[in-house]
């Protein structure tokens, strides 16, 4: 079975003693996650080390940063490289999130070149897809996913693509409290997983885990994480709390 992961996105939130009093409550809470099941947690950079030390020793439970920048390193002031990432020994790195696009105008192009650089990096990333409520109401959602997923990822050859875990989140459900129903969710991570079959053969893309998000919580996650090609959640709002997070790590299949 692929991997079923329940991702925490704590965006820019917590100061430092609100983020170790969280990471606290997740060890302590000692959830054991069994075999396919993990979770990830994509904290804000200066929180990284913090979070490798803490999450020693607890099973399944990795630490993700929240982007990187294009180039290896040189003269980028305030930019954070792939390769600082990797030698504080990050796992994950979210790629493409929908305010990554929005706020700081990242393209696809961007995108193709930070997936590259964590791919030579060793880093997992999370690359990031959804449409926008515009796109959704024209009926267009399917043309628009494709079209990030081509311009970003499908240049990587099948064994590059083993290597990254998809999140599609529609932006419309981000922060809104107005989640896709489980049945949207399905609908769109089967197409996706068609757009990787046809590239890359069934059994690459029946290996990738594709991950939903959009205000996941508690009360919705088992729903939605039911679904056969819902691999899990990339979590935002929900996952600054600790039980209810520890709910939704529970909620994997
Ligand atoms: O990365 C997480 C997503 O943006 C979802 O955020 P949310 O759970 O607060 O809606």
């Amino acid at each position: 079975m692929r991997k079923q992961i329940a991702a925490a996105n704590w965006k820019m939130n917590l100061g430092l003693e609100e983020a170790n009093n969280l990471l606290d409550s997740l060890v302590q809470a000692n959830i054991e996650l069994s075999g396919d099941r993990e979770t990830v947690l994509a904290v804000p950079f200066p929180y990284l080390l913090l979070a490798k030390e803490k999450l020693k020793g607890s099973n399944n439970f990795y630490v993700g940063a929240q982007n990187c920048y294009t180039k290896e390193n040189g003269a980028f002031t305030g930019e954070i490289s792939a390769s600082m990432l990797k030698s504080c020994n990050v796992d994950y790195v979210i790629i493409g999130h929908s305010e990554r696009r929005e706020y700081f105008n990242e393209s696809n192009f961007i995108l193709f070149q930070k997936i590259d650089i964590c791919l030579k990096n060793n880093l997992k990333p999370i690359f990031c897809c959804g449409e926008s409520l515009t796109v959704r109401e024209a009926e267009a959602q399917n043309q628009y996913v494709e079209t990030q997923l081509k311009e970003s990822l499908l240049h990587l050859d099948a064994n590059e693509v083993r290597n990254f875990v998809i999140a599609y989140e529609p932006i419309w459900a981000i922060g809104t409290g107005k989640t896709a129903t489980a049945d949207q969710a399905q609908e769109m991570h089967a197409f996706i997983r068609k757009v990787l079959s046809e590239k890359y053969g069934d059994d690459v893309a029946q290996s990738i885990s594709i991950l939903y998000g959009g205000s996941v919580k508690a009360a919705n996650a088992k729903e939605i994480f039911g679904k056969p090609d819902v691999d899990g959640g990339l979590v935002g709002g929900a996952s600054l709390n600790a039980s209810e997070f520890i709910q939704i790590m529970q909620s994997l299949k």
